[in-house]
């Protein structure tokens, strides 16, 4: 039924031979693609296909170097995002843009194109909430709320302006399975009422779920329209890659388990401001050979546990992390680096990586202390060939899809930059590697390869710690799955033992009294 309302439909946007160059590169390459009315369309591609690009061509953040769209029949030239919000096209960000100590209606407020009173926001925002299933309070304060509801307010902000066309691009890569579930009720809400919807997403179980039909780009260019009912995961996955995507395999260590190698005991912090999660005398051991996976729902002391391992933020008991056997709770990121340690942020842009730096500059900045013998030469010059070196390494190691031969890491696109950053961090070969969100906004084909390179790291006898909020992929990757709750850690639970049910539990709260130390003591 779905199909034959959008087979015969209304059309909403017909685009033709849309194409955008960056230097060298057709980052669109002559894009046709239609969405009618009342229609979930998804929009899919691996990394560097194109989709940012383009949907930001529709939201008119950026200028097409050739080629048309037509809104509901008739020609239009969409020359920044406030002409495309007229037209009626609204954009929910992978990125938030909202400001932690204002509230929710304050936030709306601020990115309305018209001035309106803050009672009267809040007002309507609640009215949505209520018919679109949004629970909100528009007088909470961003930096007290969930990611899940953050990206609530984005959606309500977006819906205030009365859109026909919503684009949301990868909109539940940071939500539960539960948040998750909610949104898609929300879209097919949406749906029924006649408005249209642009789906970016990697998760393609929940595009198989969702969407009506799906267009598909490889290296700029449409090379499949589908309807994705018709279609596995399996099949869409291989449309976008061009090949059949690899599955993960987890062999055992060849060495076996060995000693521990990353040692948390009784790690606490109080909270870092208002908005933070305290750490609540959390343990853990990740000894060599090993995978252990991270669970929770977001914003409950996984970014914190992140800082407290990694260095960023220092600990005043040295003893609460070890690394190799040393105290190192003391020490900054480079001494624990220098321990032997690697780490990967969630924040790619600023955290991961410098945006306007070089890809070799880049990994300069991350390796001259650790490397400083083989990146330095007399006089501390930088030995630019070995940095160009490794750079390539990298590239190729991650297949890495860039635009010219050292690109800035702004000009990567998301995926793209996430590869090469867990390439630079592998590149070193690290006794213990933390990371936290390993695919996020990665495609199919390489968060396999990312999963299977940490797997194989951890099986040539490193450590291997991984915050996932993607239960699948912790499933897939770890020996063991602990999960974070209100700043406590549970007892890991070994792969044999987990099932969604006991880990979505823990996830909710169960036992939140019941410590990993505890557990340990009592197995
Ligand atoms: N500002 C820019 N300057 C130069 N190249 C760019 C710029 N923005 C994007 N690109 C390049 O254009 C190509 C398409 O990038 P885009 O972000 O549209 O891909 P994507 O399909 O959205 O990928 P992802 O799934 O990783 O987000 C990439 O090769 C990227 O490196």
């Amino acid at each position: 039924m779905e199909a034959e309302r959008n087979a015969g439909g209304e059309r909403l946007l017909d685009v033709q031979g849309l194409t955008k160059i960056f230097g060298a590169l057709k980052a669109c390459d002559g894009i046709d693609l239609s969405i009618g009315k009342g229609e979930i369309h998804a929009l899919l591609g691996e990394n560097g296909a194109g989709k940012s690009t383009f949907v930001k061509m529709l939201f008119g953040a950026l200028e097409p170097a050739e080629g048309r769209i037509f809104w509901k029949g008739e020609p239009v030239d969409i020359a920044n995002p406030g002409a495309a919000r007229h037209l009626g096209i609204g954009m929910v960000f992978q990125h938030f843009s909202l400001f932690e100590a204002l509230t929710a209606a304050e936030n709306i407020m601020l990115s309305l194109d018209e001035k309106i009173p803050i009672m009267k926001v809040a007002e309507r925002a609640r009215e949505l909430s209520k018919t679109y299933g949004l629970p909100l309070d528009p007088f909470a304060h961003v930096g007290d709320l969930s990611v899940g509801e953050r990206q609530r307010i984005e959606i309500i902000r977006c819906l205030l302006q009365k859109p026909d066309l919503i684009i949301l691009d990868e909109p539940t890569s940071v939500l539960t399975p539960q948040e998750a579930d909610r949104l898609f009720e929300t879209l097919e809400t949406l749906r029924d009422e006649g408005k249209s919807i642009l789906y970016i997403s990697h998760r393609l179980e929940e595009v198989k779920r969702l969407c009506d039909r799906a267009t598909v780009l490889r290296h700029g260019k449409v090379v499949a329209h589908c309807d994705p009912r018709q279609e596995t995961a399996a099949s869409l996955a291989r449309m976008m890659v061009g090949d059949e995507v690899a599955a993960v395999r987890r062999l055992e260590a060849p060495g076996g388990i060995g000693e521990a190698l990353l040692e948390a005991r009784s790690l606490s912090r109080p909270a870092a401001n208002p908005f933070a999660v305290p750490l609540r005398e959390v343990d853990l051991t990740v000894r060599a050979g090993e995978v252990l996976g991270i669970a929770g729902v977001a914003g409950n002391g996984q970014g914190e546990l992140f800082e407290a391992l990694s260095g960023e933020i220092q600990q005043a008991d040295a003893a609460s992390v070890r690394i190799r056997g040393r105290d190192a709770g003391r020490m900054g990121i480079s001494g624990r680096r220098l321990l032997g340690a690697a780490f990967v942020p969630e924040e790619r842009l600023g955290h991961g990586a410098v945006p306007q730096m070089r890809l070799s500059e880049n990994l300069f900045l991350s390796r001259f202390k650790t490397d400083a013998r083989s990146l330095l030469g007399p006089l501390w010059t930088v030995r630019a060939g070995a940095l160009t070196k490794a750079a390539k390494r990298i590239v190729e190691m991650m297949d890495v899809r860039k635009s010219g031969e050292d690109p800035e890491a702004a000009a990567l696109s998301g995926g793209n930059l996430q590869k090469f950053i867990i390439g630079r961090e592998l590149d070193r070969q690290p006794s213990v590697m933390i990371v936290n969100q390993p695919t996020w906004g990665v495609d199919a084909g390489a968060a396999a390869r990312i999963r299977q390179a940490l797997i194989d790291l951890a099986r040539s006898g490193s450590a291997v710690l991984v915050i996932s909020q993607d239960l699948d992929e912790l499933f897939e990757m770890s020996d063991a799955i602990a999960v974070m709750h209100d700043g406590r850690l549970s007892a890991p639970v070994p792969i044999s033992e987990a099932t969604f049910e006991k880990i979505g539990l823990l996830m909710g709260g169960a036992m939140p009294e019941r410590h990993a130390s505890e557990a340990l003591e009592k197995a």
